[in-house]
């Protein structure tokens, strides 16, 4: 079996930057070449200052530290390090397609095309392929293809190994994966390519956390994977409604189903929604493949979990409106939160955007406070949506460093996002300086209603009545 010493990364995202890190953290023998066309992320990648890296992660700066300029490169020069790489990951972005046929639900695979030609056009020996980004299933047949087809000789693997990484747990999720997945083809090549993947993870995980399927497995479990886990979400948040209603507690109701060893307890907390990069776009994927093998009755059923998790939104953002006499024209409302969950630097189909969306509607003016999301990301969050103006965006939305200066004669708060800091905050402090009643609409169930209600806020908790 050939033994890899020299790998290369294209895409420096959420996944490349991390995923890579680790890898060149565990395994010192091997030297990685992170690659990027974006300049300004391998800039970001390569600043002295730590606390200036593209994405923010606990434990990555450590690991970034200890392996940067040893062992681990973030780089621009894409083709020299394809060439001199014996393995190659595909980490780049795979949006939701805004355009054409399966706009809206397909995936754009336009980037990792780009990569695989890149790849025929370099490469002057064999390589092993690996597509790390979530990708439809079958794709892995569209790019070897394009990689058999240059004519030059060269003989590539094609590997699929999909990331389940979640962003804020990352380098844990990383150094302690509950499983690695290698899909491949079943032939003797095919077999050692996939060996020569394992290899490198079993370096730091035991023997049976690393799975080899066929490729087409693999890439279909990723997606599926996805859907499960957004699918408890969806579940979850669908009954956080009936408890509202009810004299019902979501957390006992979570509490008491998850008890069932056969359901489990994991990843049944009621939100306002689930946000990120992958959850919707996987699953609306999932759905277009589905329809396309004609398979509508399976498309609709999965398609019912993003219809469930954009009611939950809608219904948050309602909420307010109906709370606050049926209207927030010139209202104050603070956003605590803009990250799509805690620990992460990421805004990407955050509930937030779609919060303050239906809410600047109603001609809110929204202050949003977020640790770790500067004031470009928000508003470049909301132009993207497109439903009004820039400039109706920046007036009605600040954005600002100070969450006890935020809530000065504010009508209420909207907690988005479950930051640890917020519940520290000095909630007395704060009841004091916003305008009465004082209402808090927690998204999170991040705060306690008991204490909450003896301060004197009017307390709204999701899930609860
Ligand atoms: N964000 C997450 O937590 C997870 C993401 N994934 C999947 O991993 C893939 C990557 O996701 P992220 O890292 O979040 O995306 P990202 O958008 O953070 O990073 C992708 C990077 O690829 C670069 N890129 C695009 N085309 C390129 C090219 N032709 N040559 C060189 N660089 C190029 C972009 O400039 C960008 O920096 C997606 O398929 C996603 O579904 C999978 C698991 C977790
Ligand atoms: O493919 C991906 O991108 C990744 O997507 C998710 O990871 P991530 O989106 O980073 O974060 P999660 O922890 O899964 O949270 C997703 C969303 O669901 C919400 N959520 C999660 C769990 C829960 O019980 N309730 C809930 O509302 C979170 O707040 C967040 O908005 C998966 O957990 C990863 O395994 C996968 O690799």
């Amino acid at each position: 079996m050939q033994k890899i010493t020299k790998i290369c990364c294209i895409g420096a995202g959420y996944v490349g930057g991390p995923t890579m890190s680790v890898i060149a953290n565990q395994c010192p023998e091997i030297e990685v070449t992170v690659v990027d066309i974006n300049q300004n992320r391998i800039d970001q990648w390569n600043d002295e200052n730590l606390d200036n890296l593209p994405i923010y992660e606990p434990g990555l700066k450590e690991i970034v530290a200890e392996t940067r300029g040893k062992n681990l490169f973030f780089s621009t020069e894409v083709d020299k390090a394809i060439d001199e790489a014996q393995l190659i990951f595909i980490s780049v972005n795979t949006p939701t397609k805004t355009y054409g046929k399966g706009k809206g639900q397909a995936a754009d695979l336009k980037y990792i095309e780009l990569c695989a030609r890149n790849i025929a056009r370099v490469a002057k020996d064999d390589k092993i392929v690996v597509e790390k980004s979530t990708l439809p299933v079958r794709t892995a047949g569209a790019i070897k293809s394009i990689l058999q087809n240059t004519g030059n000789g060269v003989n590539f693997e094609i590997l699929s190994n999909p990331e389940f990484l979640a962003e804020g747990t990352a380098i844990n999720d990383l150094l302690n994966a509950d499983r690695v997945l290698i899909g491949g083809d079943e032939t003797p090549s095919g077999q050692e390519a996939k060996d020569a993947l394992s290899a490198i993870y079993l370096q730091w995980l035991p023997k049976e956390r690393v799975l080899q399927t066929n490729v087409w497995s693999s890439e279909l479990s990723k997606l599926v994977a996805n859907a499960f886990l957004a699918q408890r979400v969806s579940s979850i948040n669908s009954i956080s409604a009936l408890c509202e209603k009810t004299d019902a507690n979501i957390a006992e109701v979570s509490r008491a189903i998850g008890f069932d060893s056969r359901i489990g307890s994991k990843f049944l907390n009621s939100s306002v929604g689930f946000g990120g990069s992958c959850f919707q776009k996987d699953i609306l994927n999932l759905v277009y493949i589905a329809r396309s093998f004609g398979l509508p009755e399976v498309a609709d059923y999965w398609e019912q979990v993003i219809i469930m998790n954009d009611y939950q939104k809608k219904r948050f953002a309602e909420n307010i409106i109906t709370t606050l006499y049926n209207t927030v024209s010139g209202k104050k409302i603070v956003f605590y939160g803009w990250a799509f969950k805690k620990d992460t630097n990421d805004t990407r189909e955050s509930a937030a955007i779609y919060v303050a969306d239906a809410l600047l509607d109603e001609q809110a003016e929204i202050v949003v406070y977020d640790p770790k999301v500067p004031a470009e990301r928000v508003y470049a969050d909301l132009d993207y949506l497109n439903t009004r103006s820039p400039e109706e965006n920046r007036r009605l939305l600040k954005v600002v460093n100070d969450p006890s200066e935020a809530v000065e004669d504010a009508h209420a708060v909207a907690v988005l996002t479950e930051w640890d800091e917020f519940k520290t905050y000095d909630w007395k402090a704060i009841y004091d300086k916003m305008l009465k009643p004082a209402f808090v609409f927690d998204g999170r169930r991040l705060l306690d209603k008991e204490e909450m209600e003896t301060l004197g806020f009017d307390y709204y908790k999701i899930g609860q009545s």
